[in-house]
């Protein structure tokens, strides 16, 4: 079974690695949705595979250092792309929220990412 929570957040980023002139590279914001995605089995007698309400405890410390934030000031998000995002959500909510399988990033109303966690070997 797969689960998923949605959290909004708004903050404003720079992307300092693009080519001169990149749109990316000037201060821009956005309203940002990411959905985490838990999978496992179902608990027999409560029947989910986690509570939402923990879910949304267990991630609120993450989310409150991003929301109305400058994403480049945070530490290990100084090239702030969709998909280094993604990997600073799951690096941060993972040992939290073990049942997480994948990170989600809607970044503008057509662009976003999936990261599904490190390769296994
Ligand atoms: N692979 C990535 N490409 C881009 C990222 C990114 O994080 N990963 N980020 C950006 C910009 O930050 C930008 O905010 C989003 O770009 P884009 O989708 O081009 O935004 P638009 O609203 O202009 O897109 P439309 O095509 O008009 O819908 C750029 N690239
Ligand atoms: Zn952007």
């Amino acid at each position: 079974m797969e689960i998923y929570k949605d959290f909004n957040f708004e903050a404003a980023h720079r992307l300092p690695n693009v080519p001169e002139g990149h749109k990316c590279s000037r201060l821009h914001g956005h309203s940002f949705r990411v959905r985490l995605v838990l999978s496992g089995e179902l608990d027999p007698v409560l029947g989910w595979v986690m509570d939402f309400s923990d879910l949304k405890k267990a991630f609120m410390p993450i989310y409150d250092q991003l929301d109305h934030h400058y994403l480049n000031d945070i530490a290990g998000l100084e090239n702030p792309t969709s998909e280094n995002l993604a990997k600073w959500i799951w690096q941060q909510t993972k040992a939290l929220v073990p049942a997480l399988s994948r990170v989600e990033i809607q970044e503008t109303c057509t662009s976003g990412c999936i990261y599904s966690g490190p390769q296994q070997a």
